[in-house]
């Protein structure tokens, strides 16, 4: 007889998917027994294994930690992006076909700017107001003088030809190809519809910057997109999954366009129409409009200073982990490093950076050195979210912030000049410190006496509210990796020396 209890283990599905067959022999039965024991063996070298790792991880270095801080475009994530091209190149590479439509949005959000303006002058020109323009105003990003913020007085406008008003229209399919390619790089529900409220995407396009959020992974969506359409291949290198033959490839269309764009960005009138605007495409966040012919050429892949230069505004937290070896040369001994990157944007209602939330300055005191970037070419600009504020001014204001926050005292703090050849430039063409400075005075106009001048305004910031900090100070432009791996080499020597020096103090 059967018992009940028998009979429910035979019910089970896992008891009878283990079972012996029932006409096994004997041989078979000595086989099954071997095979057994080799899966126990496998199993427990497994778990002896992970044993291990987890006791030395315990017992060895603890990670060491860089939080990269700075207002929105100061430059926290192409700084990143130097971490991962020096620790983990073949991964950074992999991501190229993502990177490839965020430069394809950056192309056309600054023809898109262009068009807006052209829009306006037209309009000023006819008696109209702007408003009546079917592109409402471009984003303060890419205006870099508080005099061309909405509501101003008229300005001096060459006239456009009936020639700049076709191409114009010829252009008008780059914004139904800005709307499918934000479609693309947002996963579904992804929309940051903080800004304007609607969902409209091409309207939506036109009014703020994309943002993604980069605990969501907007790389792994896009490539899962990609495999979609590509020869379904389950493979990381995201270039090769790209259907150059796919018709609906936002690249068509850019390419279509190709010829105009370059026109457009070479005209005489609408360089005068810009000046007059004071709109400096160059300095803009994703400027390609100098590398057009290549950027739209049919099968571009983006080079690694394309990615360093691309936009993309964080949303949340990033955050790159990789492994160095440290020490003495020959020396065994490897750390763990974890860089974390937090948007830089306010948060409309406390007007704060997400970095000083309450969520997140608990961690704070966890963080081995903070890099602050402060963009010292912005001097003449003013933040998008409040353009009531100056760059440079909410830049000296937050690292006052930084170095006198009591949870930061014992953080190495690197304060990183950035977008150093943006102000070289800047000055060059005639834009005065001292006009947006008063204190800067009638001292000359060029790069060495206005970047000495901020280091000390900076320096004076830390003496002041940090007393006597070691002062870790570098003239940056993150854009070329050259500088900068060298830069982020000294970094991380000066925290592993005073990470070392700490754990002496307190062992
Ligand atoms: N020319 C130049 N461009 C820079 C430099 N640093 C950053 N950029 C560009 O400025 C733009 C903004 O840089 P990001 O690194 O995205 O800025 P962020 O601080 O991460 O901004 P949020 O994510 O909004 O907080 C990108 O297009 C960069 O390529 C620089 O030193 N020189
Ligand atoms: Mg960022």
């Amino acid at each position: 007889m059967v018992s009940k209890r028998q009979r429910v283990a035979e019910d089970d599905p896992l008891t009878r998917a283990i079972a012996p067959p029932p006409n096994e022999t004997l041989a078979e039965r000595e086989q099954r027994i071997s095979a057994e024991q080799e899966a126990k063996r496998i199993s427990d070298a497994i778990d002896e294994e992970l044993n291990r790792q987890r006791i030395t991880e315990k017992k060895g270095p603890k990670a060491i930690k860089i939080l990269l801080l700075g207002q929105s475009e100061s430059g926290k994530s192409t700084t990143l992006k130097n971490f991962q091209l020096m620790h983990s190149p073949k991964a950074f590479r992999t991501e190229k076909a993502s990177w490839r439509a965020v430069i394809q949005l950056n192309v056309v959000q600054s023809v898109h700017a262009i068009l807006d303006l052209m829009s306006k002058a037209h309009a000023s020109s006819h008696g109209l107001s702007s408003s009546s323009s079917p592109h409402p105003p471009s984003s303060s990003t890419h205006v870099t003088s508080p005099s061309s913020r909405p509501g101003t007085a008229h300005k001096d406008y060459p006239p456009l030809t009936a020639e700049h008003l076709k191409l114009k229209m010829r252009l008008a399919p780059l914004i139904q190809v800005e709307a499918a390619l934000i479609r693309k790089l947002l996963p579904p529900g992804q929309v940051d519809l903080t800004a304007s409220g609607h969902a409209n995407l091409s309207a939506l396009a036109l009014q703020q910057e994309i943002s993604v959020n980069s605990n969501v992974g907007w790389k792994g969506a896009f490539n899962r997109l990609l495999s979609t359409v590509g020869n379904g291949r389950d493979s990381c290198e995201s270039i090769d999954m790209i259907d150059w033959s796919d018709p609906e490839d936002p690249g068509v269309v850019l390419h279509a366009c190709s010829e105009d764009m370059i026109r457009l960005w070479a005209d005489p009138i609408i360089r005068k129409l810009m000046e007059v605007e004071k709109m400096r495409p160059e300095e803009m966040a994703g400027f390609f409009l100098d590398a057009l012919d290549r950027v739209t050429s049919p099968k571009y892949i983006p080079t690694d200073d394309d990615i360093l230069r691309a936009r993309l505004k964080t949303l949340g937290v990033s955050e790159h982990r990789f492994q160095m070896k440290t020490g003495p040369l020959g020396s065994s001994m490897s750390h763990d490093w974890r860089v974390f990157d937090v948007g830089g944007q306010r948060s409309l209602v406390s007007k704060e950076p997400l970095f000083f939330s309450p969520a997140w300055v608990p961690y704070f005191d966890d963080m081995n050195a903070i890099i602050f970037l402060a963009p010292i070419s912005c001097f003449d600009q003013v933040l998008q979210e409040d353009p009531s504020v100056n760059r440079l001014a909410d830049s000296f204001l937050l690292w006052k912030n930084i170095v006198s926050h009591p949870l930061l005292k014992k953080t190495d703090l690197v304060l990183f000049l950035n977008k150093c050849d943006i102000l070289r430039a800047k000055l060059a063409s005639g834009i005065r410190l001292g006009d947006y400075i008063t204190s800067y005075g009638n001292r000359p106009n060029d790069f060495e006496s206005a970047s000495t001048y901020l280091k000390k305004k900076f320096a004076g910031l830390m003496k002041e509210h940090a007393g006597d900090r070691p002062f870790y100070c570098h003239f940056t432009s993150v854009t070329d990796t050259k500088s900068t791996s060298l830069i982020l080499e000294n970094v991380q020597d000066v925290i592993i020396r005073d990470n070392l020096k700490r754990s002496a103090l307190v062992g």
